[in-house]
């Protein structure tokens, strides 16, 4: 086992068999009376509707279920708690739950990172129902954030382009498990850091940030700076840093037009203190008196200074104001003191905006322009603000080799039966054209050969597809109580995010109205599962 696997072991420490609900421990209880204990049962967990009003999902969570059936297993604490909480139960059962492992469940899921659709079953999980069953709502607690969480992120990527994604939501996020894994899950997909430290640790996030505007105000004026003194980064000089960052701050007045009084000295004094601190990764907030007047002047003063000393300032952060004007207007000083001074990274400073920012607001300033180069993103992101929750369900779809179906009067609600395998059939432009559910016993659609794709439930949709590619997207992941794939790391999740979401055609993706992307069953899956229909559903009588 290495080290990572430990980390991220500890961290999942509240991910435990009493995570779930009284009443699956109830079924558990009731199940061993009557004697289902060897029944053999086959369970779906899939969502029905696409968040954030769009036509794409991102399927994530699968590791922490893995991980969650390796450790399967109730504690001598755990079994005395249900013993005080279920006092009608029989000790037996306690025994018999006390030596229950996940060594008899067979898991068949997608990868994680795929992008998935509709009924499409993210994880098929097959053995005996007493063990499947408690698994239910730990599986759906692990997949239904994290899924949406990554999909909300990967919306904001393909919002944002080539612009970085920073997630700062652990403040405001849905308590500390719930920021770690807006974290975690963000940087699936699609963000490029996290500033959150415990993240970095655990993951491999990189994490990264600049300060609050609390440090700025804490300064007032340059007596507070009680070191003066920076070295050279080129020959080790010493140099009176605050007089040199003063000297360009009466240099550079003319050129921001702003007489010396305007200047917040207390904001250069906080600059000075912190590129002092951190000579080679100088970036601050400008926005904590006025921008134009005060803070990019500043700043442009610090960095001038820390230039004579050697050293390249990283950039600024915006936290107010209307960010698409302030990015042009810090652009045009950044430029016209590139131009002035010759110094060519000036131009490429990095401009950095925050503040309530969401997907809209990303696409809004897409639509006006700006110079942004760097998102900084919380709320919206961490508590998926649009939409709170995926919706994952998990449907018993067979039981000792025969089908399940639950019925509703809403279609949407009718759970697909028996066990079926998804597949990817790819057009010849090497798009996905259709995801397509088929019977596990059924011949599997091949490359070249014509196969009729239908609605699970509209008899007059359905299509001939010719796949130039076909992906068999369910794949086994646990048997004998082992994990039987090499598990991706994290970066080779976003890396399937990434690739995944490249094959899907851009109307499916687009933020307005966007095409829905087509799941189909098999014509046999679809005689199956309109015959088991008709025997399940009641005849009515009318009087
Ligand atoms: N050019 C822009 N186009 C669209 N939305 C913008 C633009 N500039 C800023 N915003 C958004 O408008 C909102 C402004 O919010 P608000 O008025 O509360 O902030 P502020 O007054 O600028 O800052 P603060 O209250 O923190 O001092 C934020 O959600 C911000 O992301
Ligand atoms: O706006 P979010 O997307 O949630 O991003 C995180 C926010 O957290 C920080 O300040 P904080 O909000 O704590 O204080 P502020 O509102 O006064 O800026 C930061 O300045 C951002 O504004
Ligand atoms: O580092 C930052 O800029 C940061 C961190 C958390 C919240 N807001 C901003
Ligand atoms: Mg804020």
């Amino acid at each position: 086992m290495n080290t990572q696997n430990i980390i991220s072991r500890k961290q999942n420490g509240i991910v435990q068999p009493l995570l779930t609900d009284l009443y699956q421990i109830t079924m558990a209880y009731a199940y061993w009376k009557t004697g289902k204990v060897m029944d053999n049962s086959v369970f779906d967990l899939f969502f029905r509707k696409n968040p954030f009003q769009g036509e794409f999902t991102i399927f994530a969570g699968l590791e922490e279920c893995l991980k969650f059936l390796e450790a399967f297993h109730f504690s001598e604490s755990d079994i005395e708690y249900l013993k005080q909480t279920m006092p009608s139960v029989e000790d037996d059962f306690f025994v018999f739950l006390s030596n229950l492992s996940a060594r008899d469940v067979v898991i068949y899921a997608l990868d994680e990172g795929t992008v998935v659709f509709p009924r499409i079953p993210l994880i098929r999980i097959e053995g005996p129902l007493i063990v499947t069953q408690l698994l239910e709502t730990t599986f759906l607690t692990l997949v239904n954030y994290a899924s949406l969480m990554a999909t909300n992120a990967a919306r904001y990527r393909i919002a944002a382009g080539n612009s970085k994604l920073l997630e700062l939501g652990l403040r405001r996020a849905q308590g500390p498990d719930g920021g770690l894994s807006a974290s975690k899950y963000s940087y699936i997909g699609g963000f490029d850091g996290t500033s959150n430290v415990l993240a970095g640790k655990l993951y491999n996030i990189p994490v990264k940030g600049t300060h609050a505007h609390a440090y700025v105000t804490s300064f007032t004026n340059f007596s507070e700076l009680h070191t003066r003194i920076l070295h050279s980064k080129n020959d080790g000089k010493p140099y009176d840093f605050v007089q040199l960052a003063i000297k360009w701050r009466s240099e550079l007045g003319p050129l921001f037009k702003v007489v010396n009084a305007e200047v917040n000295d207390g904001e250069l004094a906080a600059f000075i203190s912190f590129a002092m601190a951190f000579p080679d990764q100088f970036m601050v907030l400008v926005d904590t008196y006025d921008i134009e007047r005060s803070g990019l002047l500043n700043f442009c003063a610090v960095t001038l200074a820390l230039n004579d000393l050697a050293f390249q300032a990283i950039g600024i952060r915006i936290d107010s104001g209307d960010i698409a004007y302030l990015s042009y207007v810090a652009r045009e000083y950044f430029s016209k003191i590139s131009t002035k001074y010759e110094i060519p990274w000036f131009k490429d400073l990095i401009i950095m905006a925050s503040n309530d920012i969401n997907e809209e607001t990303i696409l809004s300033l897409n639509d006006q322009g700006h110079k942004i180069n760097c998102f900084g993103i919380g709320t919206h992101l961490v508590t998926c603000q649009k939409q709170p929750s995926l919706g994952c369900v998990y449907k018993l779809v067979d039981l000792n080799n025969v089908p399940r179906m639950k019925l509703s009067q809403d279609v949407a609600k009718v759970s697909l039966p028996g066990r079926k395998d998804a597949y990817r059939l790819f057009s010849e432009r090497g798009d996905a054209l259709i995801d397509l559910l088929v019977q596990t016993d059924e011949e599997p659609p091949s490359v070249g050969s014509k196969i009729l794709c239908r609605h699970a439930f509209e008899e007059s949709k359905r299509a001939y597809v010719t796949p130039s590619k076909v992906e068999k997207l369910h794949k086994l992941y646990w048997k004998d109580g082992l994990i039987c794939r090499p598990l991706p790391n994290l970066e080779e999740i976003r890396d399937n995010v990434t690739r995944s979401l490249k094959s899907l055609r851009s109307d499916i993706k687009r933020n307005h109205n966007p095409t829905p992307y087509k799941v189909a069953v098999s014509d046999n899956l679809y005689s199956f599962l309109h015959n088991l229909w008709m025997e399940s559903a009641p005849i009515g009588e009318l009087t």
